[in-house]
């Protein structure tokens, strides 16, 4: 059984009073941590601060980058070693507006994800593909070629710790949605390749999260789909009550 896991990406959202703010606002009414992990991936800026507000408990704090060397002479990048030293436990990487806007490659995806499982910091590692490559029926061949590159040097143990993020990229943050079936379809397709990868016991305990212009009006559908356990959401995060009712319906699954 996977524990569904529910995890806001603020992108580049909040100042640090509303970051607070929102902590006041749902901590002690998430729902029971047995029944769905909760995370808000912050700004750099936030993590300290939030980190030390959680104190371990739901939502825990990821960070939404991290480089993979512990350190060193890399400008404006910070380190897992850095963020684990500040109680940071999850880390996005790879997500299509770092790949798109900041030469985030495979090769460099692979580096940090296992820098991340070096560090014991949860990878959320992001796939997906282009409304072109979509359109062109190539939406497999991408998100399994995404998975493999990922994958590289990965063993089985440090896999079954990973959370992978299937996002459309022509659906996120454009209200658009693949449906529930296209969702859980491209998600099945993840499970698979990473059933080639580490056969079908190892894949099972991967957690498969959805993303893009997940609500809490459409989370129920997609957490139905056999193979999505949770979501990855950005705009709907931003609000402490979407944030809850999210966390609500993934608790009740
Ligand atoms: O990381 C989150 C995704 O990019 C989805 O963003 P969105 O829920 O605003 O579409």
């Amino acid at each position: 059984m996977r524990k569904p896991i529910i995890a806001g990406n603020w992108k580049m959202h909040k100042t640090l009073g509303e970051a607070e703010q929102f902590y006041a606002d749902v901590q002690g009414e998430i729902p029971d941590p047995a029944k769905v992990e909760t995370v808000i991936c912050a700004p750099y800026p936030f993590l300290y601060r939030l980190a030390g507000l959680s104190e371990g408990k739901a939502p825990s704090v990821g960070a939404q980058n991290m480089h993979w060397e512990d350190a060193g002479a890399f400008t404006g990048e910070v380190s897992p070693v850095q963020l684990k030293d500040l109680g940071v436990n999850y880390a996005i990487i790879g997500h299509s507006e770092r790949r798109e806007y900041s030469n985030e490659t495979d090769e460099t995806v692979n580096l940090k994800l296992k820098a991340a499982l070096g560090h014991g910091i949860i990878p959320i590692v992001c796939v997906g593909e282009t409304l072109e490559e979509r359109e062109e029926g190539r939406t497999e061949a991408k998100v399994s070629g995404q998975v493999k590159a990922a994958f590289v040097e990965v063993s089985r143990g440090e896999a079954e710790q990973t959370v992978i993020a299937y996002e459309p990229i022509w659906a996120i943050g454009t209200g658009k949605t693949a449906t529930s079936e296209e969702a859980g379809a491209v998600c099945r397709t993840i499970r698979n390749t990473l059933g080639e990868l580490y056969g079908g016991e190892t894949a099972a305990k991967i957690r498969i999260q959805y993303g893009g212009s997940v609500k809490p009006d459409n989370i129920g559908e997609l957490l139905a789909q056999p193979d999505i356990d949770g979501a990855l959401v950005g705009g709907a995060s931003l609000d402490p009550e979407s944030f809850l009712r999210l966390a609500e319906v993934a608790a009740d699954e």
